[in-house]
């Protein structure tokens, strides 16, 4: 299954050391304006190698769209885009070729299919998230037009909390007033986990503002369970959290629900979502990100043949996925947004009648 979404669509081709990576993006609007310079500056907010926190491999990550578009706007077909690969580097995984990094998908992959491009992680490898970041541009393109603003930051790294993000209790409009102190320790935790051959995790932050009331679709396509499903696809994410998440299954009723006044919602614990719905507040959404699989530290695995062998690893590889990963999380929220926006169209015969009065 490799398409995302129901009416705003999408799926992706390429791998890691392969020609080229891609979408496809389906079921766009006509009539919006495509801004290539935004979905570019999209692509460098993501791309590796920008500095010392991500891994050294050097991509320019250069947008090309191939269809879907005329004279700046979506014309409703599908938009194809496509980035070329420039720098893989293949040899750093030849002498791992028959065996499995420990925490990475090789051994998945292998017993799966029988067949694994090792070089690079071939599919599996997060290269992939490039173009889910090209299609979440597009989705934005058309959020923007409504006003919905999606936007980051890293809450946690190490253990590292970011007091200033924790958004239990308040409205999230200073989560982004991130404490200099603390993201210098984050930072630190990074480059110690880096200097000694290891890695570390991460919690990164989403937040939009602007969501209208309605989006999601009770009862199997709530606007929380599309947002899990769509974080879940993102590699090396291993939880999610709505709103005030774990911790509102440890307060009590009072202490969690939010109340409500003619001016809107007095606090936001629920993560503007009730019901699968979103309730006109603020989606907040936690991302928890493992540490990076690929460390330089020997390791224990085994090969194809199930030989118990030693895992050496070269290459180049990202100390803290948290940091790019973000991004990645904040274009699957905005496809599944967009999405969540078109199927919402059709909830009301009301809609219905708008798009077709004479
Ligand atoms: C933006 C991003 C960059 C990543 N970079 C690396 C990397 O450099 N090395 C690595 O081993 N894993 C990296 N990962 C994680 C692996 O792709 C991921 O752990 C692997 O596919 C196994 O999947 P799972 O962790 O979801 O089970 C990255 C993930 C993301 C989101
Ligand atoms: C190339 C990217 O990140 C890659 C993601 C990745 C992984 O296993 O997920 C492993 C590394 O791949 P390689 O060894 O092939 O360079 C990262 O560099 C990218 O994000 O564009």
């Amino acid at each position: 299954m490799n398409t995302f979404g129901h009416r705003f669509r999408f799926t992706t081709f390429g791998e890691s050391h392969g020609k080229a990576l891609g979408c496809i993006v389906d079921g766009v609007p006509a009539g919006v304006k495509i801004d290539i310079d935004f979905i570019q500056s999209e692509m460098d907010r993501r791309k590796p190698g920008l500095n010392e926190f991500a891994t050294k491999r050097k991509e320019g990550d250069v947008v090309e769209i191939l269809s879907g578009v005329f004279e700046g706007y979506s014309t409703g077909t599908s938009i194809a885009m496509i980035i070329f690969n420039e720098n893989q580097k293949s040899s750093d995984y030849s002498n791992i070729k028959d065996l499995f990094r420990p925490g990475h998908a090789d051994f998945t992959y292998f017993n799966k299919y029988g067949i694994r491009d090792y070089r690079g992680g071939g599919r599996s490898s997060a290269r992939e998230t490039a173009a889910r970041v090209a299609a979440g541009a597009v989705a934005k393109l058309l959020l923007n037009e409504l006003n919905i603003d999606i936007k980051s930051g890293i809450c946690e790294i190490d253990g590292i909390k970011a007091s200033s993000f924790d958004f239990k209790n308040t409205k999230s409009s200073e989560i982004f007033a991130l404490d200099k102190s603390v993201e210098n320790a984050q930072k630190e935790a990074i480059l110690k986990a880096k200097n000694s051959h290891n890695s570390v995790g991460g919690v990164a932050l989403i937040n939009v503002k602007n969501c209208p009331i309605g989006l999601g679709e009770p009862i199997y396509h709530k606007l929380d369970a599309q947002i899990a499903n769509a974080m879940m696809s993102i590699n090396a994410v291993k939880a999610v959290e709505i709103g005030d998440g774990i911790e509102a299954s440890r307060v009590l009723g009072y202490d969690n629900n939010d109340q409500i006044r003619k001016s809107g919602f007095k606090t936001n614990h629920s993560g503007g979502i009730l019901g699968g719905i979103s309730n006109g507040d603020d989606i907040n959404v936690k991302v928890y990100f493992k540490a990076t699989p690929s460390i330089f530290i020997e390791q224990e695995t085994i090969d194809i043949y199930e030989n118990e062998v030693e895992c050496k690893l070269k290459g180049r590889h990202d100390p803290c996925v948290a940091i790019r990963g973000s991004v990645v999380a904040e274009s699957m929220m905005a496809l599944v947004l967009a999405d969540m926006l078109l199927l919402n169209l059709s909830s009301k015969v009301e809609n219905i009648k708008k798009v077709y009065a004479k």
